[in-house]
């Protein structure tokens, strides 16, 4: 954990991994958009560059993060984005805690399926699933085609928070799913005294945070 940080994360499985509550979190989005490698960005600190390989069906990756010191548990899903595999992903949306919903800045059509994605998850996920919305790519600035502004927009109108992120950079990749994992931390239990957490305040909050100061 860095001391320099409110909160960080570590990967594979610690001594006391399977003492804690699992929490469901899935990765959706048009194929391409970078599921695939944001979650390798995540758990493995790396990016790899090079031809694209379409996810096929579905697998997950357990990570354990540190909120305020303590250990809470994510099961990450990544699903496959090709249309011919949504009937299997649905299926797994039902006991979704969490969705990180993804587009590509450099893809016009992967932001303009976002409603759609938006009304299957209202279709088959739980009514009070946490939805993180992502412009990923962020570090192919000369070939961005939605502007931050547009994903801040849309994200507004459906009430969920919003960040860009770059899976090859790593760019606010642990501060999604950290406030993810804060989000889900409150949710299963906290104290009376325990100021009330807002996961879109917290995600501006760091966004300032990381514009001043060189945060991430
Ligand atoms: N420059 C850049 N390239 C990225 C980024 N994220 C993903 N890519 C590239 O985009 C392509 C698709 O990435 P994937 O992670 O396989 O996309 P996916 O969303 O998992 O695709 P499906 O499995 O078909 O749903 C690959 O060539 C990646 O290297 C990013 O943040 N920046």
């Amino acid at each position: 954990m860095d001391p320099q940080r409110p909160d960080s994360y570590q990967g594979g499985a610690g001594p006391d991994f399977n003492d804690h509550v699992l929490h469901k979190t899935i990765l959706v989005g048009d194929s391409g958009v970078g599921k695939t490698s944001l979650l390798v960005q995540f758990d493995q600190g790396k990016f790899i560059p090079g031809s694209f390989s379409a996810t096929v069906g579905i697998g997950f990756t357990n990570k354990v993060v540190i909120v305020d010191g303590v250990r809470v548990k994510l099961q990450i899903w990544d699903t496959a984005g090709q249309e011919r595999f949504r009937s299997v992903t649905h299926a797994y949306y039902r006991d979704a805690q969490a969705l990180l919903l993804l587009y590509d800045i450099t893809n016009k059509s992967s932001f303009d399926n976002i409603r759609a994605w938006l009304t299957e998850i209202h279709e088959y996920a739980q009514r009070d699933v946490v939805i993180m919305l992502l412009g990923n790519k962020a570090d192919m600035s000369s070939e961005r085609v939605i502007r931050s502004e547009d994903g801040e927009t849309l994200a507004r109108e459906y009430g969920v928070p919003f960040l860009e992120t770059s899976a090859k950079t790593g760019m606010n990749v642990e501060l999604a799913f950290l406030a993810i994992a804060k989000e889900l931390k409150y949710r299963a239990g906290h104290q009376a005294d325990e100021p009330s957490f807002q996961i879109r305040d917290y995600v501006e909050s760091q966004k300032k945070r990381s514009s001043c100061c060189s945060f991430m």
